[in-house]
């Protein structure tokens, strides 16, 4: 049973909605969030301005491609991601925007790829739309990190240092309608775990979305628009000592076109994520680095010879 949780409820720490908080992360490793600061219509809005810049002809989308820069900002096509080795690139179109720095920030000077400048398409609206959004997802996700803290016995404001300046990226998935020459190497979003802490994630409620259980077997998991699915990710299972696990999903794509709406809750880029004790430390954004180096095509290095 994948806990559904009343997000006000979490707020106000109501101990049996902590227990199920606890069970989710443990245990069951998905839970789903209802009744946040988020309404359905501004969810629907969010939702619209993504569907909007997708329908957009290829050639307006390539002006924000990030494949033209070494950046992991903007548009990424059909085929630019493959997060399994073990299977075909990605069939999904993303749309992906980050943290931005103040202007005076002494980080800018290390010109770090993860803090890259975003890229926004020409759409009216656009712009304003998602980075407001960001603003308030990224509200939520470190609100929901804090109760997750207490929920497994650790000071609320354990991680609170740790995300002043996130690599939090928000990305917009787009996936068509399962082609015809999918084979059972291609998915929408082939097998995975996410790279940061936590991921908030809206959908459209099309379903899609499938979490390895314990057993080994998929689950589907669905939350209509306005509720979230959050699932946790390696920098938490690393920092956590392994207590809590990075969830494995995938979508493998149906006839319905379907939009989903990720937020990557990455920590700051210097913060250490190993576990309490050890003897070395891992940078998030060393980590980060590396997955993204990994798994975006134009990012990854040529193969020798
Ligand atoms: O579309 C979904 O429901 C999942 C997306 C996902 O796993 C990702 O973008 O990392
Ligand atoms: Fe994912």
């Amino acid at each position: 049973m994948i806990p559904r949780l009343d997000a006000a409820k979490i707020a106000a720490r109501d101990p049996e909605t902590m227990a199920a908080l606890k069970l989710g992360v443990e245990d069951v490793g998905v839970l789903i969030i209802h009744n946040t600061p988020i309404s359905r219509p501004q969810m629907n809005g969010v939702l619209e301005s993504y569907r909007e810049f997708f329908r957009l002809p290829d050639a307006r989308k390539r002006v924000v491609d990030m494949a033209r820069t070494g950046s992991n900002r903007g548009w990424g096509a059909a085929g630019s991601e493959q997060v399994d080795p073990a299977a075909n690139p990605d069939f999904k179109q993303v749309f992906d925007c980050g943290f931005e720095l103040d202007k005076g920030d002494p980080l800018r000077a290390q010109g770090l790829l993860v803090y890259g400048d975003n890229q926004w398409p020409d759409l009216p609206g656009f712009r304003e739309t998602i980075q407001s959004y960001y603003a308030q997802a990224l509200t939520i996700s470190l609100d929901l990190l804090r109760a997750i803290s207490v929920a497994i016995g650790e000071d609320e404001h354990f991680f609170d240092n740790a995300f002043s300046r996130p690599m939090a990226l928000l990305r917009g998935n787009y996936y068509p309608p399962r082609p015809d020459w999918a084979s059972d190497r291609d998915f929408g979003i082939a097998p995975h775990t996410d790279y940061g802490c936590l991921t908030l994630l809206a959908s459209d409620g099309v379903a899609g979305l499938e979490v390895l259980g314990a057993d080994g077997q998929w689950l589907p998991v669905d939350a209509p628009v306005g509720e979230f699915v959050i699932n946790f990710g390696e920098m938490l299972e690393m920092w956590t000592g392994g207590w809590v696990k990075a969830t494995m999903h995938r979508v493998i794509g149906s006839k319905e076109e379907r939009i989903s709406v990720p937020m990557f809750f990455n920590p700051n880029h210097d913060t250490n994520v190993a576990p309490v004790g050890a003897d070395k430390p891992i940078l998030a954004g060393d980590h980060l680095k590396k997955r993204f180096d990994e798994t975006y095509l134009h990012l990854k290095e040529a193969p020798p010879g």
